[in-house]
């Protein structure tokens, strides 16, 4: 599990050795809710094509569930991991966050992409990202005459996060989820 470490101590999205940052921010992470429940993830994970997950404030799931789905070796295929957020800034300040937790380079293995900005390479398997940059993404698909639907074939899984505050991109999102 590369995000919680290998046994080898070796990263193996960036084949570099573990930094002492990187076990000391993975004992902060350990701590969280959501790892009590990581296991029973894997699990729903592996019977499920869609999921809903609710939890505390703060327990884990902005930062450590889309990790842990990279975790399942999903990206293995070269196509990303998404997690969408209402807020710009949020995107970009939550993939600071984990580049740092899963010990890699912002803008390599995980980056974001945001109105204007798109901070992510060839090697990015984990990408945050405005919901309204993805919807951007669903609307070029439609217009190439594509269900709307398709545009999550190009991400190994697509997270909806926030999506209690009901934004209208979100919303539809959820509505392409369903094609
Ligand atoms: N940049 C950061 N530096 C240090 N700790 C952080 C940082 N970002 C988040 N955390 C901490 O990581 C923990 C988990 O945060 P996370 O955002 O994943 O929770 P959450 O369940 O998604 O919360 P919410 O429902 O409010 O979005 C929190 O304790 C938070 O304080």
């Amino acid at each position: 599990m590369a995000s919680t470490a290998s046994g080898t101590g070796v990263n193996p999205y960036t084949n570099r050795p573990y930094s002492r940052r990187f076990y000391e921010i993975l004992e902060t992470r350990k701590r969280l809710p959501v790892w009590e429940q990581k296991d029973e993830f894997f699990e729903m994970m592996r019977k499920n094509q869609t999921m809903v997950l609710v939890g505390e404030t703060g327990s884990g799931k902005t930062t450590q569930i889309p990790s842990f789905m990279v975790d399942t070796g999903v990206t293995r295929g070269k196509r990303m991991v998404a997690c969408t957020q209402p807020r710009r800034v949020a995107a970009m300040s939550v993939s600071k966050r984990v580049a740092e937790e899963m010990d890699v380079e912002l803008g390599e293995e995980v980056g974001y992409t945001i109105r204007f900005e798109d901070m992510t390479g060839t090697k990015t398997i984990l990408k945050y990202m405005t919901d309204g940059m993805l919807l951007r993404e669903a609307r070029c698909h439609a217009q190439t005459a594509r269900p709307p639907g398709l545009v999550y074939y190009r991400y190994a899984a697509v997270i909806l996060d926030e999506a209690h505050e009901r934004t209208l991109s979100t919303d539809i999102l959820f509505g392409a989820a369903e094609e």
